[in-house]
C-alpha cells in the first residue's frame, strides 16, 4: 500500500501538488487522471523520489519513504515512461538488463531473466534480443520498456502516459495486455493519462487531479456516477457517462442465458447478423452492434466459440442507468 499524508512540491511560485492525501491500495491499478499541469506526474515521481516531497510524508507499506536510500527505494519500484525510454545504442537485451546489471547479478542470471521477460512480452529473443530499439515498431518498443521496468521483479510499477506515442489500435492492445500482466503478477501499478477512458478501462482506483489537489478518488462506476464536482463531472462528460459505464462491464456478465446450445455462427438473429459477440467484449460494444443490426438482441460465444447466450437491449439499458 502507497499511502500520501499531506504531501506538497512547490517549484518556485508553482504549487505542483498541493497537500494530497491518499491511499493506493496493493495488488491493484490507480489511474491518476486530470488535465495538463495538474501534477499528475509530480505526484508519481514522489513516489520514486525522483522528485522529493517538501512536506508530508509518504508511506510504502507503512515505512516512510524518506527514511529509506533512495537506491533500495528503487529497486523495488519500476518506471516507464511516455516513448518508452529506452537507450538508443544499446541492444534490447542490454536494455532489459540495465536494473540486474546495477543489482549486481551474475551473467546467466540475466540472461535467463531478460529471456523470460522477452518471451513474456511476445518477442522471439533469437529476433529481438540483440536489435536496436529504433528496428522495433512503436508497440514493440513499449513492450521493451515495460519489460525492463519488470526486470527486478519490482513490487510497483509506476507509468506515466505510457501508451501516448501509441496508434489507436496497438493501444488497446497495449492496455489489456497491462489489465493482464497486473492480474497476473498482482502487482500495485499508479499509472498517469490524462485520457478519462485509458483511466476508466484500467484503473480499479480512479484519481482525478486539478491545480495540484486530489478532486476524487473512486472506483469507475463512482466516479461516472456520482462526480464530486463540476469538473469531475465535465471530465467524466455529461453524455458520454452512460456509454462509459457501459465499457466497464463485460458481455459474458450481461448476457441470459437460451434455452438449446448451438454452435457459434447458427441461430436465427447470428444469421441476420453474422457473427456472435464474444463474452468479452464490453456491453458498449455489444449496443454498437444491437445498432449496427438493427435487431434487439445478439448471440453470444462463450471462450469455446459456444453459443449458450444472448445479449438484449434491455439487459443492456438496465446497465446503463446510473447506479443507485
Ligand atoms: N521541474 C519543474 N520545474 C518547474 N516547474 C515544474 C517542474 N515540473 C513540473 N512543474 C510544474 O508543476 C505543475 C505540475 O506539473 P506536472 O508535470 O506534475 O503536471 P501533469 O499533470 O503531469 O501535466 P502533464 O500531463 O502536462 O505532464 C505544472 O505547472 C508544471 O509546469
Amino acid at each position: 500500500m502507497i499511502e500520501f499524508d499531506q504531501v506538497s512540491r512547490r517549484f518556485g511560485a508553482t504549487v505542483a501538488v498541493d497537500r494530497v492525501s491518499l491511499t493506493v491500495p496493493s495488488g491493484s491499478i490507480t489511474a491518476l487522471v486530470g488535465t495538463s499541469g495538474s501534477g499528475k506526474s509530480t505526484l508519481l515521481r514522489m513516489i520514486n523520489r525522483l522528485i522529493p516531497p517538501d512536506e508530508g510524508t509518504i508511506r510504502i507499506d507503512g515505512i516512510d519513504t524518506a527514511t529509506l536510500e533512495e537506491v533500495a527505494l528503487r529497486r523495488g519500484i519500476g518506471y516507464v515512461i511516455q516513448g518508452n525510454g529506452l537507450f538508443p545504442h544499446w541492444t534490447v537485451a542490454r536494455n532489459i538488463a540495465t536494473v540486474p546489471r546495477l543489482l549486481g547479478w551474475d551473467a546467466a542470471r540475466i540472461e535467463a531473466r531478460v529471456r523470460e521477460l522477452l518471451e513474456r512480452f511476445g518477442l522471439d529473443p533469437a529476433v529481438y534480443a540483440n536489435k536496436l530499439p529504433h528496428a522495433l515498431s512503436g508497440g514493440q518498443q513499449q513492450r521493451v520498456g515495460v519489460a525492463r521496468a519488470l526486470a527486478a521483479e519490482p513490487e510497483i510499477l509506476l507509468m506515466d502516459e505510457p501508451f501516448g506515442a501509441l496508434d489507436p489500435i496497438i493501444r488497446a492492445r497495449a492496455q489489456d495486455d497491462l489489465l493482464a500482466l497486473q492480474r497476473r503478477l498482482g502487482i500495485t501499478v499508479v499509472i498517469v493519462t490524462h485520457d478519462m477512458d485509458e483511466a476508466l478501462r484500467l484503473g480499479d482506483q480512479i484519481v482525478v487531479m486539478d491545480h495540484g489537489r486530489v478532486l476524487q478518488a473512486g472506483a469507475p462506476e463512482q466516479i461516472l456516477a456520482r462526480p464530486a464536482v463540476d469538473f469531475v463531472r465535465q471530465l467524466v462528460g455529461d453524455a458520454d457517462r452512460a456509454l462509459r459505464l457501459l465499457a466497464l462491464t463485460r458481455v459474458g456478465e450481461a448476457a441470459e442465458t437460451v434455452g438449446s446450445t448451438e454452435p457459434a455462427g447458427s441461430g436465427e438473429a447470428a444469421g441476420r447478423a453474422g457473427a456472435p459477440l464474444s463474452s468479452a467484449a464490453t456491453l458498449r460494444d455489444a449496443m454498437g452492434a444491437l445498432l449496427w443490426h438493427g435487431v434487439e438482441t445478439l448471440p453470444v460465444a462463450d471462450d469455446d466459440g459456444v453459443v449458450r447466450r444472448r445479449i438484449s437491449l434491455p439487459a443492456i439499458l438496465t446497465r446503463a442507468r446510473r447506479p443507485q
